[in-house]
């Protein structure tokens, strides 16, 4: 559970001594034993090149390790004294996360791994300070909320919920230069950088903003917290997560009717002596996540657990690695390889077989189930081209991995009026390819990652209550990418549940 008290406390010996070495390939023999590693396999064969040998072992992993490593999309600091005395200042708080936390995540993710339970990632493209509130936070978890219940039922597994919240500042920018009215300036490049107003000052990066990220996530992972455990979260209160903007709406009707038949099973298991104040029915496990991108801070926010001997990134639960940032020989992928957290990797139409397996045993050599999580977003045209070569080559290795979709950054367009948007019929379709491929290969589609919020924006054109271009600048309030309503969320939430709710009759499958 995400938010019980850990069984792994961090040492105080490694709060003060965060930047001791560490081979991660030295794991304590009380560790859960997996499968061969890969690398030692090929380690054995004879037949693989000197190469590939080579590979296999890999160099003792530090903490700072990442620094002799080429780090594409990290900000130059004017003052290089300053970011270090922050860097000094993270050192010394507290972890957001308890290593404890990160490995049950990872547990679950195996299981989605293997088609016995269903990611649910969402939240903010890019959090900001301004929109720091508590309704911001409650409205995004009550719509993950909403959205579990709808994808539990049409599945019939457990969903697990997972925020892009309390964490996600830093964003990789496709131009280094952002041009207004002949005016060039360096991009912005999330709050935990610079700020996104359009001035020269604005625009260089300051290295005291990831103090304000770091208090702003642990408040947000507080608020989610007790939103969790102290029964907002109750299943009892299913029919009372409603959003005022959906009441009279289609999605909003669809929601209630599922959440009266939810409500009528646990009138119906209270009747028959079933007991409804048990923690699995008045709470939820709820995990943080966000890109590993700004490599200072999460080095800084990185600990040694004590009852494992590893290093976890303790800024979120779960990390993942951005389709800029994934270069087999970057700092990002060296940072990460020595981090136990569980992981994921986005992958564009660009990612070779080869090259995606090769990542995959750089930072998961002990094939550890539910380590490694494949965030795929190449659009339905490309995925269905694409994504069946990953797939076999990945089964071919032996690896296991997670496979989940991220239908929003395949699809980023410009309207009209010069706004980023996403049309909902381009999201839904490729959810449907990465449906329909995995149903090709006998594979598991594992999860679905989203750009998304609980408030009425009009980022992202189409859906129920359709959004069109013209509409989109009357609430276009992201401040990188668009993202979907929570009207368009619980939309296609109903349709992830439809694909689910098919696979699980054709497999006559039930977890019970
Ligand atoms: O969120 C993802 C990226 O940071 C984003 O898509 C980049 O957007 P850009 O192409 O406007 O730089
Ligand atoms: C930057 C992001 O995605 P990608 O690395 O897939 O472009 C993101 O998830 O916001
Ligand atoms: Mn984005």
């Amino acid at each position: 559970m995400a938010f019980a008290p850990t069984t792994s406390p961090i040492s105080s010996k490694s709060l003060l001594n965060p930047s001791k070495p560490f081979n991660p390939l030295h794991r304590r023999p009380s560790l859960p034993a997996f499968r061969k590693p890969i690398s030692a396999v090929h380690a054995a064969d004879p037949s693989k090149s000197s190469k590939s040998a080579a590979r296999a072992i890999p160099s003792p992993w530090r903490i700072d390790g990442w620094k002799e490593k080429k780090a594409l999309q990290l900000p130059e600091y004017p003052d290089a004294a300053e970011l270090e005395s922050v860097v000094k200042t993270l050192e010394s708080f507290p972890p957001i996360v308890f290593a404890g936390e990160a490995r049950s995540l990872e547990e679950r993710l195996a299981q989605a791994a293997v088609g016995r339970a269903f990611l649910l990632q969402g939240g903010d493209c890019a959090e900001s300070f301004k929109e720091f509130n508590a309704n911001n936070i409650r409205d995004t978890f009550r719509v993950l909320l909403q959205m579990s219940i709808v994808l539990t039922f049409g599945g019939q597994m457990p969903v697990v919920k997972v925020g892009r919240m309390a964490g996600q500042f830093a964003k990789p920018r496709s131009d280094p230069f952002e041009e207004k009215d002949g005016v060039k300036l360096p991009s912005y490049r999330g709050d935990n950088v610079n700020g996104d107003a359009f001035d020269e000052k604005s625009r260089v990066p300051d290295p005291h903003r990831m103090i304000r990220a770091y208090t702003q996530s642990a408040a947000t992972l507080n608020l989610l917290r007790a939103f969790a455990t102290g029964g907002y979260a109750a299943m009892q209160r299913v029919t009372h997560w409603n959003l005022d903007f959906t009441d009279h709406s289609e999605q909003g009707d669809r929601y209630r009717e599922l959440a009266h038949r939810v409500d009528e099973a646990l009138g119906f298991m209270a009747a028959a002596g079933l007991t409804l104040d048990h923690p699995i029915m008045t709470t939820t496990d709820f995990w943080t996540s966000h890109e590993c991108l700004l490599l200072p801070y999460e080095q800084a926010l990185t600990r040694e657990d004590s009852t494992s001997g590893l290093y976890y990134d303790c800024s979120a639960h779960m990390i993942w690695v951005g389709e800029r940032t994934r270069q087999l020989d970057g700092a990002h992928v060296e940072f990460l390889r020595g981090v136990a957290n569980p992981l994921g990797i986005k992958v564009s139409d660009k990612m070779d077989p080869d090259e995606l397996v090769r990542l995959i045993e750089i930072i998961n050599p002990k094939n550890k189930p539910g380590r490694i999580t494949i965030i795929v977003r190449m659009g339905a045209e490309n995925l269905r081209v694409k994504l069946p070569h990953l797939i076999r080559a990945v089964r071919r290795a032996g690896q296991i991995v997670t496979w989940v979709s991220d239908p929003m950054h395949g699809n980023t367009m410009k309207a009209p009026c010069g706004l980023k948007t996403r049309s909902f019929d381009a999201i839904r379709n490729e959810v449907r390819a990465f449906f329909d491929v995995h149903d090709q290969e006998g594979s598991y589609p594992g999860g679905v990652h989203l750009e998304m919020t609980g408030q009425n924006v009009t980022e992202c054109v189409g859906g129920s209550k359709t959004i069109t271009y013209n509409d989109l600048s009357s609430r276009y309030h992201t401040h990188c990418d668009p993202r979907l309503n929570a009207s368009q969320s619980l939309e296609l939430a109903f349709n992830i549940a439809e694909r689910l709710r098919k696979r699980r009759l054709r497999s006559g499958n039930s977890l019970a």
